[in-house]
């Protein structure tokens, strides 16, 4: 791979800078400018693809990462949904006819299906598609106000075409959201089509790079042909068949982005924060820790270490953990191709409670990164909070998180429903078939094996017992729907330690991987470090049945405090390791020469606030 981990052959790297580091200050631009100067570098990124010929996955994302720091462009809903739904649910034809022109960036795509009033219910979208089989078209509209389109990327000024989740209608005939091709705009004049009435939503908490936009349908036709029909069709004369109806099939796309989600937004976010708020405070001296000596680098005090190191081992964890989620998606993903689809609601939950559980530490985690850099951490020259408000929207879009913990929780409902009937769980969930061990072999030596098995325990525990509630909750008169309901804080809670246990057996897996005994060393003392976090911040999890006690909790706090002490020498090179280019961090705090103040100091002099030309002072009269 020419770009893995920043190997980009030097004067590679000068042109990356000169094509996207060097240029005007993303900080001190309007949003209008923000998102054209995004276009401009879609534009290049795309010529720069083609002048490198770089085909590679990881390449590309390696190379998006120096072109769009810490930001979307319209290309990740074109090329991380509307591309990857066309191959998903699109006929053999259909792949030939769209895809190469998508590929091409000779349309444009992004993925509509959330509307005004509804994202979250799919099953209460109210676009229609009705088929008419005398002009062989299908007839979309926005019966409603709360139908329009709203929040798609690129779809405000960009995008010229769009995969639309619609209700197909036939004769009347509700037959569900079904997958549509649409062409928004004309692709000589890029105006919209008539029929089609489109724009930007206007600012947003972040993602000022994308055009959220609004499409409303006014009785628009579009070909028979235009529907994705891998899975189902509908034939001149209006007759609906289909292989696998099954509606799970055109969630695929959702699959998709949250298995991607967990690495690209999750594990991505919260490293480089820790990069930028580590690297810092070896260069920050504050203060004194003993009379009469120079003032300590930050990093050196404890509660600073308490603050820090915790998330990174977090952001490790969390990276391990997105590795592996986007391997198992591709894997199941072709097992569903080959038409064996057993795998797909393991797929589907543990898609679902990952992306869910990783943004919102990673929310959290970035967060504190921010208040650990004091004043300059404030600053946008930090790059902390556009790396925050980048990465708090995976706490939303993609499925809001705690309605993907609930998809997750109803899973493993499933699951050990099943095993109370005999059957034999796998996978990520196969422990729910083992006899739940209330001994805790934890010891002062906090082996990898003793910690997983404690969140193991933990997890059985709190699924165990959200299953027996919600059996209470009906057997007391409840229906189904206000039992789920009146037990949805355990059962989100449920699924929370399901995804914390999961995570911490990826992490134990990937240090007995590792061959290099002093590597292996560092990377043992951070997985311990986060699963001793995730022990003291959730202890009434682990006290509440008696698995561990008041002096068990004892000895997990002084082995956490004391490994922040053993991790310390290390930490500045645990950030270095993942290798991040300045132009990807977009912190001034972060830079690899930790040349911070004199850097902020010529930042702070160009703002366009200091040009002698604004007569502020004229307004003060
Ligand atoms: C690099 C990052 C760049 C990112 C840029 C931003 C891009 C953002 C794009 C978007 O946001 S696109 C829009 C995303 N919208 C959503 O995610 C909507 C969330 N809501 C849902 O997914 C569903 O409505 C629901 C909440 C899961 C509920 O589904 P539904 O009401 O249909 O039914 P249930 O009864 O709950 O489930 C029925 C059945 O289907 C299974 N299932 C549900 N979803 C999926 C899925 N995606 N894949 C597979 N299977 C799914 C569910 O488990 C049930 O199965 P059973 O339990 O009955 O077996
Ligand atoms: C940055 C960004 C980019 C986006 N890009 C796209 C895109 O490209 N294409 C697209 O189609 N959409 C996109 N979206 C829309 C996104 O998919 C939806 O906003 C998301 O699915 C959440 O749905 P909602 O807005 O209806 O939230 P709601 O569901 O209205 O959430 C509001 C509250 O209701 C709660 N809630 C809702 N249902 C339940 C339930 N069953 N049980 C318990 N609590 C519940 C939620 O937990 C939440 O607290 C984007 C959104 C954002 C923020």
């Amino acid at each position: 791979m020419l770009f893995k981990g920043g190997g980009l052959p030097h004067e590679s790297l000068a042109l990356q800078e000169k094509l996207f580091g060097a240029g005007p200050d993303y900080n001190f631009m309007t949003r209008i400018e923000r998102f054209k100067n995004s276009l401009v570098r879609v534009q290049h990124f795309i010529r720069c693809c083609a002048r490198y010929n770089l085909h590679d996955h990881a390449d590309k994302k390696w190379f998006e990462g120096v072109a769009f720091p810490n930001e979307v462009s319209v290309l990740g809903p074109h090329s991380g949904m509307f591309i990857p739904t066309l191959k998903e649910q699109g006929s053999e034809e259909q792949i030939q006819k769209w895809v190469p022109q998508a590929e091409k960036h000779q349309i444009m795509g992004t993925y509509i299906q959330t509307e005004l009033g509804h994202g979250t219910f799919v099953r209460g979208l109210e676009t229609t598609a009705t088929y008419d089989p005398k002009t062989e078209e299908f007839i979309l509209n926005s019966p409603t106000l709360t139908s329009i389109k709203w929040w798609p990327g690129g779809l405000g000024r960009t995008c010229n075409f769009g995969i639309v989740m619609a209700l197909l209608y036939i004769d009347g005939k509700n037959y569900g959201m079904h997958p549509f091709v649409v062409q928004l705009r004309s692709l000589k004049t890029h105006e919209p089509l008539p029929g089609l009435t489109m724009g930007d939503i206007g600012p947003k908490f972040g993602f000022d790079t994308v055009d959220n936009g609004y499409l409303q349908f006014n009785h628009f036709g579009i070909p028979r042909e235009n529907m994705l029909m891998k899975y189902c069709q509908v034939l001149k004369n209006g007759t609906y068949t289909k292989q696998t109806r099954n509606p799970k099939f055109s969630y695929g796309a959702m699959i998709f982005v949250r298995s991607m989600v967990v690495y690209e937004v999750a594990g991505q976010g919260l490293a480089k924060a820790c990069t930028i708020a580590i690297r810092y405070s070896a260069i920050r001296r504050q203060s004194e820790l003993k009379k009469s000596r120079p003032e300590p680098q930050i990093l050196d005090y404890q509660t600073q270490q308490y603050k820090l190191f915790p998330l990174l081992a977090l952001a490790y964890a969390v990276w391990f953990t997105g590795v592996r989620m986007k391997e198992i998606y591709f894997m199941v993903n072709n097992e569903i191709k080959q038409g064996h689809t057993e795998r797909l609601p393991e797929l589907h939950a543990i898609s679902s409670g990952l992306k869910a559980f990783t943004t919102s530490m990673a929310s959290w985690g970035i967060e504190r990164c921010r208040l650990a850099c004091g004043g300059h951490g404030y600053s946008a020259a930090s790059g902390l909070p556009k790396i925050y408000v980048n990465a708090t929207g995976g706490c939303t879009y993609e499925g809001e998180n705690t309605v993907m913990l609930l998809q997750c929780a109803r899973f493993l409902m499933n699951i050990y429903g099943g095993v109370k009937n005999g059957r034999r769980p796998s996978g990520s969930v196969n422990y729910l078939g083992e006899r739940i061990s209330s001994r805790c072999t934890l010891t002062s030596e906090f082996t990898l094996k003793s910690l997983a098995d404690a969140f193991k325990h933990r997890a059985a525990r709190m699924i165990k017992e959200a299953s027996e509630r919600l059996n209470r909750l009906q057997a007391s008169g409840n229906d189904p729907e206000d039992s789920w309901n009146l037990n949805s804080v355990v059962l989100t809670k449920a699924a929370e330690a399901h995804c914390h246990y999961y995570m911490v057996l990826v992490f134990e897996s990937v240090v007995e991987s590792v061959e290099d005994n002093c590597v292996k060393d560092i990377l043992r003392q951070l997985c311990q470090l986060l699963a001793l976090c995730g022990i003291q911040e959730n202890s009434g999890d682990f006290i509440q049945d008696g698995f561990l006690n008041n002096d068990q909790l004892e000895l997990v706090k002084q082995k956490q405090l004391s490994l922040l002490s053993e991790i310390r020498p290390n930490a500045v090179l645990l950030v270095d390791a993942f290798e991040f280019h300045d132009v990807q961090l977009g912190s001034i705090l972060g830079r690899f020469d930790g040349n911070v103040y004199e850097n902020l100091f010529k930042w702070a002099k160009k703002t366009p606030l200091n040009k002698p030309e604004d007569l502020i002072h004229r307004l003060l009269r």
